[in-house]
């Protein structure tokens, strides 16, 4: 119950925000809607006798006023959903804007990672669409209760034990709050496997994935995973939707019965001469009424229930994301790094994973210098990357930029001056100037600053292969959209991580690794100049992942990462002298390519 009345507090306080003068119009006619119910059944009784009475004036001004009541019981309520709708619409902007906030604008990315939060964000996303008939159960309750008081005044001036009969209505309440529980808690239990098919659907129908699948011949395996998984999530939905049923007929039962005792009631009275014909009429009429309410109160006490609970599963979510702050963030970060980036005894473990990816970090990241990470495949490069970028906070151990703790300096200021271009590479379906502009959203229409930054990323003829250059339409979810290839999509991301002129950090994760020879060559050459102008200007470090150490032996500082370890840093000549890891996995590939 309380869900439920916090749930409507906020929903009405989230219409309330969205159009002041729209809540109260529909509000004003819901309860105009509403209350003229037991109004008609009142002027249908006074009509009746008005009839056998032979008062003619009387009958025909009550009849009036029946048809008047009747036409705003019967439409009032559609002119309100017209405000319900639109009301609804500006609800769920809000409520989806929050979501796309928790997801993306929280400090780190932690939450993302753990599964608890994706069966959340799976059951929100379903949940939001149910914003319109919410809205529309919230005001349509409070013309309810209006109309319940004014039914329940009626019933008790003709025979108070017909009291009784709203508080038969109490039974079918109950049936159907519990039904909705056991639906909710259904949903809850199901998000995994219905996440999972959702994905299994996305994967099989998308364009990007279609050629793999077909070589593997994967279609009819995914069919079959996505079956069970649907299953699994049906199966678990169906039997609660079965058991809710079942209950709320059970509540249904006990209201029928005691609306039959009560139509009794007052016909014996008539018979005995102690009421009038009109006063059945107006039992009848009220007590079917009664009902009505009571089965609209029940589905819309569902709805709400149900909006409750997802109001509820946002703050749950809004838990997840928030970071608790051990230290306080307080600092800005430097204009230019003086002495670097230090990491000292820096582990990381990713959030639901026991083991740690990274152990005992300690690294020293000289201002200006140019510094490669090398290492097997789940060595840790990324992690590390990730963990100077801000995206998650290490496990124990610091990071300090030039003396300063990371966590001091505010996520959103730190990422200002960072610039990145990473391995998982978005691409963005918008226009070719766009795709590279976002790097640096203030200048996104910057034509000169967006040619510059590709032609440093040696992605020049990219544009010149675009028909309309920095305005042609990317991506194949357009009709007119011009798809490129992996190495073209990887030029313009690389393009867009150089669009920030004065970064502190500046972060290439495998830049290449889309790129023909020749244009890789092209651009560490390109890098090393720009490293040369970042070191000048702002002192900033290059950093950059890769297995192509014919790349890496250009870099100041070479780390080499094994299972989360530092195992060795120094120059390449350094490295090569000393002939452990480094040596091999460099001679390895050397002989590949000779
Ligand atoms: N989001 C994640 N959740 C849990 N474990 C993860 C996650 N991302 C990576 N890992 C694990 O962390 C380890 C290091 O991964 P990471 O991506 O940092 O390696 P890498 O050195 O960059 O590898 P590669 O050269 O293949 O890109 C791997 O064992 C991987 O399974």
């Amino acid at each position: 119950m309380r869900t439920t009345l916090i749930g409507s507090w906020r929903l009405l306080a989230i219409s309330w925000r969205a159009d002041r003068r729209k809540t109260l119009a529909a509000t004003g006619l819901m309860v105009a809607g509403t209350v003229g119910g037991p109004l008609l059944a009142l002027m249908l009784g006074l009509m009746t006798d008005a009839v056998i009475s032979g008062h003619v004036t009387a009958a025909v001004w009550y009849g009036i006023a029946v048809a008047a009541l009747a036409v705003v019981s019967l439409t009032f309520a559609h002119f309100a959903h017209i405000f319900y709708t639109e009301l609804a619409e500006l609800a769920e902007l809000e409520v989806v804007r929050d979501l796309i906030l928790l997801t993306n604008g929280s400090e780190g990315i932690e939450h993302q990672e753990r599964a608890e939060y994706a069966d959340e964000l799976t059951v929100l996303h379903r949940e939001s669409r149910g914003l319109i008939g919410a809205l529309e159960s919230l005001f349509g309750i409070l013309g309810l209760v209006l109309a319940v008081v004014f039914t329940a005044f009626l019933l008790a001036a003709l025979n108070p034990v017909l009291l009784l009969l709203p508080i038969a209505a109490v039974p079918p309440l109950l049936c159907g709050r519990w039904a909705e529980s056991r639906i909710d808690r259904a949903k809850t239990d199901t998000a995994t496997p219905t996440r999972i098919a959702l994905n299994l659907f996305r994967l099989s129908t998308s364009a990007r994935f279609a050629g793999e699948l077909r070589v593997f011949r994967l279609r009819d395996e995914l069919r079959r995973r996505h079956l069970r998984e649907w299953e699994r999530a049906s199966r678990g939905l169906v039997r609660s939707y079965g058991r809710a049923a079942a209950v709320r007929t059970l509540g249904q039962v006990i209201f029928g019965l005691a609306y039959v005792a009560a139509v009794l009631l007052v016909v014996r009275e008539t018979i005995a001469g102690r009421r009038s014909i009109g006063d059945v009429v107006t039992v009848i009429v009220l007590a079917t009424q009664v009902n009505q309410q009571v089965t609209a109160a029940v589905t819309l006490l569902a709805t709400l229930q149900r909006m409750g609970s997802m109001l509820r599963r946002f703050d749950f979510v809004r838990k997840l994301v928030a970071v608790d702050h051990p230290v306080p963030v307080d600092q800005a970060p430097p204009e230019r790094l003086s002495s670097g980036i230090t990491l000292t005894e820096v582990s990381f473990t990713y959030p639901g994973t026991g083991e740690p990816v990274l152990t005992d970090v300690s690294l020293s990241l000289p201002a200006g210098a140019s510094v490669a990470i090398v290492g097997e495949n789940g060595a840790g490069k990324t992690t590390l990357v990730k963990l100077l970028c801000g995206l998650y906070r290490p496990t124990t151990g610091q990071i300090l930029v030039d003396g300063i703790d990371l966590r001091r300096i505010p996520a959103e200021s730190w990422r200002e001056h960072l610039a990145a271009g990473f391995q998982d590479f978005v691409r963005f379906e918008l226009l070719a100037g766009q795709v590279v502009g976002l790097g640096d959203v203030p200048r996104i229409g910057d034509d000169g600053a967006i040619a510059d930054a590709l032609d440093r990323a040696q992605g020049s003829d990219v544009l010149r292969q675009l028909e309309q250059g920095l305005d042609t339409q990317l991506g194949k979810s357009y009709t007119e959209g011009t798809e490129l290839s992996g190495g073209q999509w990887q030029k313009l991301a690389l393009g867009r991580a150089l669009m920030r002129e004065n970064p502190l950090l500046l972060v290439l994760d495998e830049p290449t690794s889309a790129l023909d020879p020749q244009a890789e060559h092209r651009l560490f050459e390109s890098y090393a100049q720009q490293a040369e102008q970042l070191r000048a200007g702002t002192g900033a470090i290059t950093l950059f992942v890769s297995h192509r150490f014919s790349t890496v032996r250009m870099a100041d500082l070479i780390i080499v990462l094994r299972d989360g370890r530092v195992v060795e840093t120094g120059s390449h000549d350094e490295l090569m002298r000393r002939g452990e890891l480094y040596y091999d996995l460099f001679s390895l590939q050397a002989r590949a390519y000779r």
